[in-house]
């Protein structure tokens, strides 16, 4: 497979960007004060750091599949808290390290300026999501290629494509997915959207096993059960059945990870799986909070994982500090 040599596309963060989101307070550390920054290809190559950090702000994906934006705001809110959090027995910031996010400047300034009347609105949306396809699937297989398992937090449901091409070409197989989400994502292979990620994948050979993890039936066309039912590399577990036990999630979610098996796995979790969670898709039915990080500590004590993604929340001004919050937990409980 092809190899590309620059991390393009990536705006490091430095000291300045850390300073401005961290409140110190004498007598603690917190996570800004302690981190460490990736700023470059060659400090990513050398860091001893198992995790590595990285944002994708855009939304483009999102509206490119009729949904409503917001997602381009979550990468910041996350940092307001997580650079935050308290280095203690609990927290150890020295298994992380940050990189910043993918530079979607461009592509956010050109998707605003697209007449919403032109009759190729959501083909030339389409398009920029390609692009930023590009710069997230190179990101990816360069932090892979390093050995760091990436955490990325999103964006639109579109970057996982991205993830799954760039861990899968740095791997040099296919790899296994866990999407916890209320919809599958395996619309029909039109332009590059947020629905429709794990169909390209799977279409270019990227994805293997893909499981769906809490399934809503409210939003699941019946031409993608009928393809689903037809695929042996696809399980799909609906939110309605995992609901009828108090045990019936947890005991879903260990039977969904014996199907993956042993083999690579990206950990995918689209916000709008939880109840009220601010996300683009946001629904009054879904996983609490705890439930999602309950799931997270379990893939958490997987050798197999390779990469965790946070995608599809859409913080308002009201409430990022409460999704940056939730946020945080995931990251928190993933890397400790
Ligand atoms: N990634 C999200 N995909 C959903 C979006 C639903 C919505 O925005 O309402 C889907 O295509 O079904």
């Amino acid at each position: 497979m092809e190899k590309r040599s620059k991390m393009e596309g990536v705006k490091f963060f430095n000291n300045t960007d850390l300073k401005k989101l961290t409140s110190s307070r004498e007598g603690e550390q917190k996570f800004g004060e302690k981190i460490s920054l990736i700023s470059s290809e060659d400090q990513l190559r050398q860091s001893k750091v198992k995790y590595v950090l990285l944002g994708i702000p855009e939304d483009i994906g999102v509206r490119a599949n009729y949904g409503k934006k917001g997602t381009s705001e979550a990468w910041t809110s996350f940092l307001k808290s997580f650079l935050n959090i308290q280095v203690n027995r609990y927290n150890d910031p020295s298994r992380i390290g940050i990189l910043g996010p993918i530079n979607c400047d461009l592509e956010m300034a050109q998707a605003g300026n697209i007449d919403e009347a032109d009759p190729n609105y959501y083909q030339k949306l389409g398009d920029l999501v390609h692009k930023i396809d590009e710069k997230v699937s190179l990101t990816i297989d360069k932090i892979v290629s390093a050995e760091k398992i990436p955490v990325i937090i999103g964006g639109g449901h579109n970057n996982a494509y991205g993830n799954i091409k760039g861990t899968s070409t740095a791997l040099n197989s296919a790899l296994n997915v866990l999407n916890i989400d209320a919809h599958t994502d395996l619309r029909k292979l039109e332009h590059r959207h947020s629905g429709n990620g794990f169909n390209y994948a799977l279409k270019e050979n990227f994805l293997n096993k893909y499981a769906v993890f809490g399934l809503h039936k409210n939003y699941t066309p019946e031409y993608i059960f009928r393809e689903m039912d037809n695929s042996e590399c696809i399980q799909f577990i609906m939110a309605e059945d995992l609901f009828k036990k108090p045990t019936g999630i947890m005991s879903g979610f260990e039977k969904t990870l014996d199907w993956l098996g042993n083999e690579n796995l990206g950990l995918e979790i689209d916000c709008d799986a939880m109840a009220y969670f601010p996300s683009s898709a946001k629904s009054p039915s879904g996983f609490s909070v705890e439930d999602v990080r309950k799931m997270i500590r379990t893939v958490a004590k997987l050798d197999n994982c390779k990469y965790l993604h946070l995608c599809e929340a859409a913080p308002s001004k009201e409430n990022e500090g409460l999704v940056g919050k939730a946020l945080s937990y995931f990251v928190s409980d993933f890397i400790a």
